[in-house]
């Protein structure tokens, strides 16, 4: 598995192809009244105590979660504990961390930890009673049994009706604004359920659909319920049409950050599409027979949940996605480990901070963090202008894409 020591404000991991990256700080939880510090200091009370109310984890469990919370919130980061199956690859990960202050760290790395570290206390990696049950699974299950969900459902009667080239553009539309239906993301009220669709400040789509020509397509998902709904039906629409042979799914080997999908949610998802009347039942019955054909493949990659940026994907994701005709992210952690979370001006070209990507990717993201790249001048100057949280409300999205030379 790749990793580095402290960033790298420029250039590259040795060995590594591309150019240099330009310099860019990373976003830390350091900088008082931030976004990063108040998903620690505000959204992360909230979350411990949902799942506490949700999930009838006993009292050391409890006081283990509270303790994890105060560490995260103004303490230094502890390692796992000694037997823990990942602990090899998170000392490799946070080589140099162990010890430090939680503020002071790249808020990639310390979010992300902090999502490992919350399986602890849930006992979800541990032998016992508590091994293998997703502590974020009552969200997930309230999402999938909620109106949205089924009116979503609903909505995929009205593709077949659709000319082929306006059913491609609301699937897409889907997947991007399926990304608002973030269950970590909504721990705030203010954030919460942002307006069906907001405003597109990248939109690339057409480049996007010019690379679908037949070959082998990786969806690196992100969201459970809603937005995988949203994105398969998205693949079985490439799939069918042919503008993808092949699909590969990359799912997450665990919870993590709230909503994220695994395997299992994948499952339940296509289990709520065939139970359901019409084209829903129609399109889970075709990803199903994709499964069972090796046309639709799933993969649950340890990377998917490391704390790094994609720049140090390991040597068989690399290949796997500069095999592929398109890589495809999705969501906001996904653009994070795409650009490597840094405070870069909105303005530096997209293709530079990802030209070290082996392979065509595309991005389809709500806005919900403070990174950015590639937006055109005039648009950072509206949005500014604007006085509204554009960069972490959900409330604008972005399409980018990326062919390196
Ligand atoms: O589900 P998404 O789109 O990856 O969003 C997750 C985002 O939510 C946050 O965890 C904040 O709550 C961000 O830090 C993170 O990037």
């Amino acid at each position: 598995m790749g990793g580095h020591p402290e960033g790298h404000p420029e250039g590259h991991p040795e060995g590594l192809p591309g150019p240099a990256l330009p310099q860019a700080p990373p976003i830390t939880c350091d900088e008082p009244g931030s976004f990063a510090r108040s998903v620690f200091q505000d959204r992360h009370p909230v979350l411990i105590r949902r799942i506490l109310d949700a999930v009838p984890y006993g009292p050391e469990r409890r006081r283990d979660f509270a303790a994890l919370l105060e560490e995260s919130r103004s303490g230094t980061v502890a390692g796992l504990p000694r037997d823990a199956p990942d602990r090899a690859a998170w000392e490799e990960w946070g080589e140099g961390r162990f010890g430090r202050r939680w503020a002071e760290l790249p808020f990639l790395w310390s979010e992300s930890y902090f999502y490992r570290r919350l399986l602890d206390p849930a006992g979800y990696l541990a032998a016992g009673a508590w091994h293998g049950v997703d502590l974020f699974a009552p969200f997930k299950d309230a999402e999938l049994d909620g109106p949205g969900f089924a009116a979503d459902l609903a909505a995929l009667d009205e593709l077949p009706g659709l000319a082929p080239a306006d059913r491609e553009h609301a699937l897409l539309a889907a997947a991007v604004w399926g990304n608002q239906a973030d269950l970590g993301f909504t721990m705030v009220a203010e954030a919460a359920a942002p307006e069906a669709s907001g405003t597109l400040v990248a939109d690339e789509s057409e480049r996007l659909w010019s690379l679908l020509d037949g070959g082998t397509v990786v969806v690196v998902t992100d969201n459970s319920a809603r937005e995988i709904l949203a994105d398969l039906a998205l693949v079985d629409d490439l799939l069918a049409s042919g503008r993808a042979r092949e699909v590969d799914l990359l799912v997450k080997p665990r919870p993590y950050y709230v909503s994220d999908a695994t395997t299992q949610d994948v499952l339940s998802c296509l289990r709520r599409m065939t139970a359901a009347p019409g084209e829903a039942a129609r399109t889970g019955g075709r990803l199903l027979a994709a499964l069972r054909e090796g046309r639709l493949t799933l993969t649950a990659h340890p990377f998917a949940c490391a704390p790094l940026g994609y720049r140090d994907m390991p040597y068989d994701l690399r290949e796997r996605c500069a095999a592929a005709r398109l890589t495809v992210m999705k969501g906001d952690l996904n653009y994070r480990r795409l650009v490597d979370d840094r405070l870069w001006p909105a303005t530096v070209p997209f293709a530079d901070v990802t030209a070290y990507f082996p392979g065509p990717v595309a991005t389809l993201r709500t806005l919900k963090s403070d990174t950015v790249a590639g937006l055109a001048p005039e648009t950072v100057a509206r949005l500014d202008a604007g006085g509204t949280a554009w960069r972490t409300s959900g409330t604008h999205a972005l399409i980018q894409v990326t062919v390196p030379g």
